[in-house]
């Protein structure tokens, strides 16, 4: 329930950037460009100053929730949308259908960070389009947690190395298939190549 959802969530953020080559640089530039030359470990006390990374991780989320179906019981009889539901009947909210609805969101199946730019959708849920760690009084008590640890893995896997699909792969063959399962991982292990990132002198002189 914490590691899985946290460790596929970061695979999912990697695999997005690779498939969007803008947004990887963005993210890069962001992170490199407010740190600044020279860090070792990024730290959590750094992340406030990081405002494009958590709408990489809010996207991600919306595009791959770890844990797609959020199940509850009815506590009594009641009616949804033109059904009845009997007391005690199991119902499964299916978050992964609601963060891609068409009739919530613009282009649902772009990855599109920016689209939180400019707007409180939060992970509290109470923006109801927007649900990756479930709403109400059973939500997720991981939030800051996990948003934490995978903005920091993040912020350090960007700002420390570059990225390259390995040798003979190619964009257009790059697997985003899902494994179904309690907590949704990629079907096929993302494999890339590290390399560290080296400094040029413009980005040195700033
Ligand atoms: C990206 C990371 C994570 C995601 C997307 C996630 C998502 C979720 C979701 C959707 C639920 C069900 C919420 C509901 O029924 O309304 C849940 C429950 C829960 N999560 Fe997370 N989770 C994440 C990380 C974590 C971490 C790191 C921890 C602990 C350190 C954690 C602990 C729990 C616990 C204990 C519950 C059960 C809460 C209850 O039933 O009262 N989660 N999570």
């Amino acid at each position: 329930g914490a590691t899985e959802t946290t460790g596929n969530t970061l695979a999912w953020v990697i695999s997005e950037l690779m498939h969007n080559p803008h947004t990887m640089a963005k993210a890069q530039h962001e992170v490199r460009d407010v740190l600044g030359e020279g860090r070792s470990v990024i730290t959590n006390s750094d992340l406030g100053e990081l405002h494009y990374m958590p709408m990489i991780l809010k996207e991600a989320l919306r595009l791959h929730p770890p844990g797609p179906l959020i199940p509850r019981m009815a506590r009594e009889d009641c009616t949804v949308m033109g059904y009845d539901i009997p007391k005690g009947t199991n119902v499964y909210i299916n978050i992964f259908a609601i963060s891609r609805d068409p009739r919530y969101w613009i282009n649902p199946e772009e990855f599109m960070p920016e689209r939180f730019e400019n707007n409180n959708v939060n992970y509290k849920g109470t923006y109801f389009e927007f649900i990756p760690f479930g709403a109400g009084r059973r939500q997720c008590p991981g939030i800051q947690f996990s948003s934490s640890i995978t903005e920091m893995a993040l912020a350090n896997l960007l700002y420390h190395f570059d990225w390259m699909l390995p040798d003979g792969a190619n964009l257009a063959s790059f697997d985003m298939s899902e494994k179904f399962g309690f907590a949704v991982s990629k079907k096929y292990d993302l494999k890339l190549r590290a390399i560290p990132h080296v400094w040029s002198n413009a980005m040195t002189l700033k």
